[in-house]
Parts: structure tokens; C-alpha cells; sequence
């Protein structure tokens, strides 16, 4: 039998007897933890989920276009400008995208428009499931004994709630459909198509969606249990305050607002302004 064997990589005893443990790993102290989480970041990256909610016809496919400068949907004749067409099922676009050695997975989740057929009673039921669906894919995961390392997450972390740019008040089926998502999802409510009102009127709309929201009891994203130290809450207020955004994100928004950064991902600027989410634009 060949003794020279090579040692087992389970094996209790260190490579080298004349090496401490603790010069191999480094310092072990609680100072050290910080520095072995941002290890630890860096190189599994973080995982952003994002959902599009709104009307038919407010721009959500427009949008995730925009973001990755390519196509949910693409025109099987190139030559001809023919119309988007409606978002009749969910569907997702991921990205990786990587700044400073971090990276970052974003998955853009498009849904269909609602609020177009008579009855709009339950509109919010299909979007609502599959939100639940994530959380219980991921539950169940975790509830195993023998557990991935890394399990997927496909949990919906923000869901950017497209207002029509009425230029009065939520709606009332907007209202009904806001209340139920504020109980399962961080959403963001965003004045779709924001260029068709003059400031002033986007400024007055804000401010009537803010009073509503209130009034209503919608508590969106940030929520005041994320009010943890004064740097959050100072934070979150100045969020707050900016509430609703504004959304312009037309075919022609790369063209009009200068191009992109480098360090984007293929069509975007900063997450927020990838989004064209301004909050005075
Ligand atoms: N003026 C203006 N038009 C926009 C904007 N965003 C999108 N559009 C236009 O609005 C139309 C509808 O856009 P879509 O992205 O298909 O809308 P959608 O919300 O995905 O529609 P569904 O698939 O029916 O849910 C398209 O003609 C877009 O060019 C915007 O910010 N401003």
C-alpha cells in the first residue's frame, strides 16, 4: 500500500503543525466580523428584486426596456415600427451587474396591466399569489434539513406601483389595489408617464397621492419600522418627502437625457435614475 498519500481535506490536524490557526484565518476577534462580512458580500453579491405593477398602457414594459437597453419584447419584422405589444404575462429580466468588485443580481419582473375590463374585482389576485408564491418557494427551501448554501431568491423585495397620470387623485381601484400590496411587498409609488403634466400639476398630484395615501392608511415603502437609528430615520424622511416619484421613461429617454455611465448596466444611470425616477424632474 502506497503510504505517500496526500493528507484527507477533512483531516482535524492543520497543514503545517508549526502554523497556528489563528495566523492562518487571520484575527478572530469581534473587531474581525466586519471585515469577514464585507468578504463574505463581496464575493456572493447581493440579490435586488424588482416588480412592475400598474395600469395597461402606463409604460412598466417601456421601463424595464429602458433599464437594460434591450428588449422584454422585440419586433420580429426590425425594419417596421410596430407598437409594443400588451404584457399578457408575467415574465422576468435579470442582469448582473458589477461596481467595485460588488455585484449586484437585478431581476426586473414585468406584469400585465390591469384595469381594463369591466369587472375589475380581484385585478390584484394573480400579482398577489405569485409575491406569496416567492416567499413560500423560499420558506420551504430554508425549512429543509439538508439546505442549499445558497438558495435562490426570487422573494419580491420592491414593487414600483405605476399611477396614471391623472393629474386629481389615487383612484379608487388603485386605492383597493395599493392596500392589499402594502401588506405584502415594499412598494413605490411612481407617477407614470410624468411628462404629460406641467410641474406644477405634478407637484399638486404628489401631494394629493401623498394625502390619500394617508388618509387611506398606505403605508408604502420606506415604513416606519425601518425608522431603526436617527441616520435611517433622517433617511427614510427625506424619502418620504419625495414621495410619489416621477417617472419619464419614453423610448426616447437615453436620447433626451444624455447618455449613461460606463459603470451602468447597458442603459441605466443610478438605480433610481435608471428608473428615470426624479423627484422634482
Ligand atoms: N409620454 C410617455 N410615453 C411613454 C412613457 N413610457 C412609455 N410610454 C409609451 O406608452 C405606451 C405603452 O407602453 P408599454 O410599456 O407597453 O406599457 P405597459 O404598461 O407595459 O402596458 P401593458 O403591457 O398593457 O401592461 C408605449 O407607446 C410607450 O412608448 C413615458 O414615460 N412617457
Amino acid at each position: 500500500m502506497d503510504e505517500r498519500r496526500s493528507p484527507s481535506p477533512c483531516s482535524s490536524r492543520p497543514s503545517s503543525p508549526r502554523t497556528p490557526p489563528s495566523e492562518m484565518f487571520g484575527p478572530v476577534g469581534i473587531e474581525a466580523v466586519l471585515d469577514q462580512l464585507r468578504i463574505k458580500a463581496m464575493k456572493t453579491g447581493f440579490e435586488f428584486n424588482i416588480m412592475v405593477v400598474g395600469q395597461s398602457g402606463l409604460g412598466k414594459s417601456t421601463m424595464v426596456n429602458t433599464l437594460f437597453k434591450s428588449k422584454v419584447w422585440q419586433s420580429t419584422e426590425p425594419n417596421l415600427d410596430v407598437p409594443m405589444p400588451q404584457t399578457l404575462e408575467l415574465h422576468s429580466v435579470t442582469h448582473v451587474i458589477e461596481e467595485k468588485g460588488l455585484k449586484l443580481k437585478l431581476t426586473v419582473t414585468d406584469t400585465p396591466g390591469f384595469g381594463d375590463q369591466i369587472n375589475n374585482d380581484k385585478c390584484w389576485d394573480p400579482i398577489l399569489s405569485y409575491i406569496n408564491q416567492q416567499y413560500e418557494q423560499y420558506l420551504q427551501e430554508e425549512l429543509l434539513i439538508t439546505r442549499q448554501r445558497h438558495i435562490p431568491d426570487t422573494r419580491v423585495h420592491c414593487c414600483v406601483y405605476f399611477v396614471p397620470p391623472t393629474g386629481h387623485c389615487l383612484r379608487p381601484l388603485d386605492i383597493e389595489f395599493l392596500r392589499r400590496l402594502c401588506r405584502t411587498v415594499n412598494v413605490v409609488p411612481v407617477i407614470a408617464r410624468a411628462d404629460s403634466l406641467t410641474i406644477e400639476e405634478r407637484d399638486a398630484f404628489r401631494s394629493r397621492i401623498q394625502q390619500n395615501l394617508k388618509t387611506h392608511c398606505i403605508d408604502v415603502y420606506p415604513q416606519k419600522c425601518f425608522d431603526e437609528d436617527v441616520n435611517d430615520r433622517l433617511l427614510n424622511s427625506k424619502i418620504r418627502s419625495w414621495m410619489s416619484w416621477n417617472l419619464l421613461c419614453g423610448p426616447d429617454w437615453p436620447r433626451t437625457h444624455g447618455d449613461l455611465p460606463a459603470s451602468a448596466p447597458p442603459g441605466s444611470r443610478s438605480l433610481l435614475l435608471w428608473l428615470g425616477l426624479t423627484e422634482s424632474t
